[in-house]
């Protein structure tokens, strides 16, 4: 008993020391902090947890837009965080050689002094990797993996023919796209079958749990100061046992093959060896390839998923892009990377579109004033305003692509808006469309992204005729959030859900081959 009032009585001190100074920090938040004249909601003012509880829903995107709306262009988003939403702040802030990624990546690290790609804060460490990792993704690597990414595209075109018969049975595009973008990526990173399009075996590897969890981390920078990566189980709790033992056998099955085996492509193993040691070299390998296999495929299920899912509900742009690959492309075995493909100008406004209403990393990338910067004697200034020293900056993709200043009519799917280059409108839109990021940090899978994405659905628009399943799995993929909010013209919207990537589900989809077109030809 008297144990218990000795806790008691210590829980009250501690409490009564507490209270003041939890009063103290909310003032100065609110009143005397240096980026207290900055407007924003309240709670963001006075701590992090208002983006991490946003994070947790998968709507810190749509909040941050709403945001913007209530409080203008630029907006406090955390005591120490301020979001832009314009295009002088986009270029001020992702080409500026005096910022780097905010210290909030750190907690993307999966074991003690492990840096990937993805979590190399340091600007001079993630040049190095970056270098490293150049010649696994250009264009000749492009080209040398082509063959390889177009018999997974087959696989994939031979599943539809199946839900075509004997009758037509509804496709879910996420689910069928998400297999297709891990294939590739296992193909392209270890040239590793792992076959999710014909066996459920691997097919838990898309689950997306884990990018959730980081996405919480990344909007409390305090976090990366309690270094995750000392907790070796956080690690297999998140992405699962089984995850990291398929990525080890992976790792194990290309290394065993030596260097020589498919002589024409790069792997990532191949290419990021640094260590001798066997043991520390499969741990830095096994934290690049987690980020690598998710950036790669997450990210163009979306991308896919999203086009589908607009051209179904888009009548007048789902025929012109059908007139434009079937009249450009005679015969379905002529759809490959090419000045053909490249001309098909509507293909790539319809991919750009979907990226603009739906990004696949939708969030705010944050970032801040390299170490040190801060001895700089000229200030950091972003769109014309003093950033003070600490301050964690950024902007929303997802906001500055519905911003209507750079694309009127935000909420609706109108490619025609890329096509034009030349009028100060169209090249406003431009540089607002920044679905890969841009600088030093930009997308390294850019080119891969485009390919994959044209030559996915040329194939399927080649082969197939689709539309909207007629039922209630119809509205799959409509947007709640807006729905919630009473928004109704936003319904329309391609739901993703902010997981740092996109989480997503639909559009459904059934499908019966082109009018004349023999199915043998793609099983
Ligand atoms: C539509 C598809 C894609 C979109 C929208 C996209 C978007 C992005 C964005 C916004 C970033 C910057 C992240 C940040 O600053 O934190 C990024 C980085 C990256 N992406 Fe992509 N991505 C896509 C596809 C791919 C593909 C297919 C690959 C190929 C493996 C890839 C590889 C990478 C890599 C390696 C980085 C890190 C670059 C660095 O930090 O230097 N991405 N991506």
């Amino acid at each position: 008993m008297w144990l218990l009032q000795m806790f008691i009585l210590a829980a009250t001190r501690a409490l009564y020391a507490v209270i003041p100074y939890f009063f103290a920090v909310c003032i100065y938040r609110l009143y005397f902090h240096p980026l207290s004249r900055y407007p924003g909601p309240l709670i963001a003012k006075l701590s992090d947890f208002y983006g991490a509880y946003y994070a947790s829903k998968t709507t810190l995107h749509i909040k941050t837009f709403q945001d913007h709306e209530k409080f203008g262009q630029v907006i406090r988003h955390g005591p120490n965080k301020l979001v832009f939403n314009s295009v002088n702040a986009l270029n001020d802030i992702y080409r500026n050689e005096l910022i780097t990624k905010s210290c909030a990546y750190l907690a993307s690290q999966r074991a003690p002094n492990t840096y990937d790609l993805f979590s190399s804060v340091d600007r001079h460490m993630h040049q190095r990797k970056r270098k490293l990792l150049g010649p696994v993704l250009n264009d000749r690597s492009m080209r040398a993996f082509e063959g390889v990414m177009m018999d997974q595209i087959d696989t994939f075109l031979a599943g539809l023919s199946s839900a075509c018969h004997p009758y037509s049975i509804p496709v879910n595009m996420t689910e069928r796209l998400s297999h297709l973008a891990m294939d590739i990526m296992g193909q392209f990173a270890f040239g590793y079958p792992l076959k999710l399009q014909t066996d459920a075996t691997y097919r838990f590897m898309t689950d997306t749990t884990a990018n959730l969890f980081l996405n919480v981390a990344l909007q409390l920078p305090f976090i990366s100061k309690v270094r995750l990566s000392n907790f070796r189980w956080l690690r297999s709790l998140l992405r699962g046992k089984s995850y990291l033992h398929i990525l080890q056998k992976m790792i194990k099955t290309r290394l065993a093959k030596g260097q020589n085996e498919k002589h024409n492509l790069l792997f990532l193993t191949d290419t990021l060896r640094v260590s001798d040691d066997e043991e520390t070299f499969i741990e830095e390998i096994e934290s690049e390839a987690t980020f690598f296999l998710t950036a790669g495929s997450d990210t163009m299920s979306a991308c896919v998923s999203a086009v589908f899912y607009y051209l179904s509900r888009n009548p007048e742009c789902y025929k012109r892009l059908i007139t434009e690959i079937r009249s450009t492309f005679p015969d379905s075995g002529e759809i490959k990377s090419g000045p053909r493909l490249a001309a098909c100008s509507y293909l790539r406004a319809c991919i750009n579109e979907a990226l603009r209403m739906s990004p696949p990393v939708p969030g705010t990338l944050w970032r801040q004033q390299v170490s040190g910067g801060d001895k700089n004697p000229s200030p950091l200034v972003i769109d014309g305003i003093a950033i003070p020293p600490g301050t964690h900056i950024g902007v929303n993709i997802y906001a500055l692509q519905h911003n209507e200043a750079y694309f009127p009519e935000p909420f609706t799917f109108k490619p025609e808006r890329f096509l034009g280059q030349s009028s100060p409108a169209e090249k406003l839109i431009k540089d607002a469309f920044a679905p890969f990021s841009l600088g030093a940090r930009r997308c390294m899978g850019k080119s891969m992204a485009y390919l994959e994405a044209s030559l996915i659905l040329a194939k399927t628009l080649w082969h197939f005729d689709f539309v909207q399943v007629p039922n209630s799995k119809g509205i799959v993929g409509e947007s709640t959030y807006w729905k919630e909010s009473g928004k109704v013209e936003r319904i329309d919207e391609y739901q993703i859900n902010d997981i740092f990537a996109a989480a997503h589900d639909g559009p459904c989809l059934i499908f019966k081959p082109r009018e004349g077109n023999i199915i043998m030809d793609v099983v």
